[in-house]
């Protein structure tokens, strides 16, 4: 293999007559005089002679000075099949590198620098890099055999290249990590692989799950080697909003209130001052809302003396306290006098109500999850996680900057707080780009440009990077980039990273689990696959399959009814009855449909009986 053609310092041509070269692929260019530097070979091409060699108006073919320099070298393209590769030099290059230069595969010792920045004991393993195959018999055995891959024919595989090691602790240096992907890109499933790597590293995780998909107790699959093996059933506290977290609403400010109403939708300046007006010190829910609608009744009432006196006749409230609140209501009418204002805040916060998000136990589980290292998964429609993420993470980022600002302060009074990464999918749900004033979007904002110091750090994987917030797209430090096709988020993609114009291109055909990494830690872009969870998600099952699968139930129905067989569709009644006393109930329809199916499955045979209808025999029967 040799350098071919002009050179520049960023660039070369290199050929071969008898090895193909691989994209991504490493390789030294050995011209001491500019310190034998390594290169990555970007594009690839193979030329024969029955092809037309250059054309000087095609984008793909090799320019008309290669072909000349070929010929001096000896590659006649006229006669024989010869190899191509453009190769990107990775190092800081004063001087061209020289044509003729000899090009060879390099030891894993001699490109370790740009392939490992940290070892699996402080780094999140993630796959593997790309056309590294040839480093693997130099590779030591700490880094091998740590991450095995998924092929959709083989199954599971052994590690192929060297490991990408992505070393978490620089977040602090370069914080935030984003992973994009279209659907069915690979994108959830090495949001899972990351998520693995960080409960094993022990971090607390805060993660948004709109999904249902985030548990980590099954295992991927058996073929997995016993080393690799792990669930993490115990390293995880699943909890969903409205039945094991909410909001404790007497622990609410009137700020908090306000964050929580605009959650539902946009709200206003005067309504915010409604709320301050409104909202007493450790209110109950139940007795803010009444006053609420106190209020509202005194404004819709024709007159404040028709209302007084409607008023102290109500029997729900004590005789003795009638005269405070009565007084008490006047005076937040001249404080908060439009009716409209008030109906605004009384249908969001109904709205709130009804979707159960006020519970008294509010976020301990949470807190309590973080604080024991734990990943705390949360659940819930995509509405609701929008409008809690806002309180959960203005709650919990406060209480670990307190705690921080204390400890710099040199208090020791303070109450522990411990770091965390939040995770969600969605993300562009959470912090849309827009002019909108979405609450969750304040808090991920904040936490993007300030998190760093505190300890609290973003992992936000989205299908649509361009409707991200583009202050939270600018600060996600590495990106984790899967197959993309829109135009729009190719744009955004080719903004907010450093990857060159062939990976670009080379987007939208990824293979699913197939990614480019672009992170400062590394200093270029590095093409990933993904290794193989060790966990699965419950949606991996094929739909399809749920329907062909055997209910057990099913199986319950059909051991107890098995007596009655033969069973005629006119005399359903004794297996029916049969199935009630052990507390299964179930319509004669239902029990038709299901014979039927068993008739399908060839456990039964439907016979017509001209006067009694269909029997069902079991098939021994005939
Ligand atoms: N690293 C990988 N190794 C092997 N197969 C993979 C890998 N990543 C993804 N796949 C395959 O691709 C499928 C789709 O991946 P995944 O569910 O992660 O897509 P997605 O990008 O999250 O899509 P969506 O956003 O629609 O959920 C997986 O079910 C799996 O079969």
């Amino acid at each position: 293999m040799q350098v071919v053609g002009m050179t520049n310092e960023h660039e070369v041509w290199a050929t071969s007559g008898d090895r193909k070269f691989r994209l991504n692929e490493l390789l030294i260019i050995e011209d001491e005089y500019v310190g034998n530097p390594v290169g990555e070979v970007i594009e690839t091409y193979a030329l024969n002679p029955f092809i037309p060699t250059v054309d000087e108006r095609s984008p793909v073919l090799i320019d008309s000075d290669v072909v000349k320099t070929l010929g001096n070298l000896g590659y006649h393209i006229q006669d024989e099949m010869i190899y191509i590769a453009k190769i990107r030099i990775l190092s800081e290059l004063f001087y061209p590198v020289k044509t003729g230069a000899v090009v060879r595969e390099p030891l894993f010792e001699e490109v370790e620098d740009l392939l490992i920045k940290a070892f699996p004991n402080v780094g999140l393993t993630l796959g593997i890099i790309q056309g590294t195959e040839g480093l693997l018999s130099s590779l030591p055995s700490e880094l091998s055999n740590i991450a095995p891959l998924f092929n959709d024919k083989k199954g599971v595989i052994s590690q192929n290249g060297v490991p990408f090691i992505l070393d978490y602790k620089s977040m602090q240096s370069y914080p935030h990590l984003g992973v994009f992907g279209g659907s069915g890109s690979g994108k959830s499933f090495g949001l899972r692989v990351i998520i693995e790597e960080l409960i094993s590293k022990k971090i607390p995780l805060l993660i948004f799950d709109p999904h249902y998909e985030m548990n980590f107790k099954d295992s991927f699959s058996d073929e997995l080697p016993d080393k690799f093996k792990a669930t993490f059933e115990r390293n995880c506290t699943i909890v969903t909003v409205g039945s094991d977290v909410g909001v404790k609403f007497d622990s609410l400010g009137p700020g908090d209130l306000c964050n929580l109403l605009g959650a539902v939708s946009p709200i206003t300046e005067a309504m915010e001052n409604a709320v301050a007006s409104l909202l007493e010190n450790k209110d109950s829910r139940v007795l803010f809302i009444e006053r609420l609608s106190n209020l509202i009744s005194l404004l819709e009432s024709p007159s404040e003396e028709t209302f007084r006196q409607e008023f102290m006749q109500r029997k729900d409230i004590e005789e003795k306290k009638k005269s405070y609140y009565l007084n008490r209501l006047l005076a937040l009418k001249k404080q908060v006098g439009q009716l409209s204002t008030l109906k605004s805040i009384s249908w969001r916060l109904n709205r709130l109500v009804r979707q159960g998000i006020f519970m008294d136990e509010g976020i301990k589980k949470i807190e309590d999850g973080l604080k024991a290292q734990k990943a705390v998964i949360v659940r819930g429609n995509i509405w609701m996680l929008r409008v809690y993420a806002a309180y959960v993470l203005r709650s919990i980022y406060t209480k670990r900057r307190e705690y921080r600002d204390a400890i710099q302060k040199g208090l020791n009074t303070a109450t522990k707080f411990p770091p965390f990464i939040v995770v969600t999918d969605e993300a562009h749900n959470f912090a849309p780009r827009g002019e909108h004033n979405i609450p969750s979007r304040r808090e991920i904002k904040e936490i993007s440009q300030e998190g760093r110091k505190y300890g609290v750090f973003l992992i936000l994987a989205t299908q649509r990077p361009a409707l991200l917030d583009d202050t939270v797209n600018a600060q996600l430090n590495t990106k984790i980039i899967f197959r993309t096709v829109r135009s729009t988020d190719l744009a955004v993609i080719r903004e907010e990273t450093d990857i060159g114009s062939e990976e670009i291109k080379r987007l939208p055909y990824l293979l699913s689990g197939t990614s480019f990494i672009s992170s400062p830690i590394f200093g270029r872009t590095i093409s990933v696959k993904v290794r193989v969870s060790k966990t699965k998600s419950p949606h991996q099952i094929n739909p399809f399959d749920e329907l062909t699968e055997k209910n057990e139930d099913e199986e319950k129905i059909y051991n107890i009814i098995n007596e009655f067989i033969p069973i005629s569709e006119t005399n359903l009644l004794d297996p029916l009855l049969k199935l009630e006393e052990e507390d299964i109930v179930i319509s004669e329809d239902q029990m038709i449909n299901y014979l039927d199916k068993l008739v399908d499955q060839g456990q039964l045979v439907k016979e017509n009986n001209q006067l009694l209808g269909f029997t069902y025999k079991s098939t021994g029967d005939n």
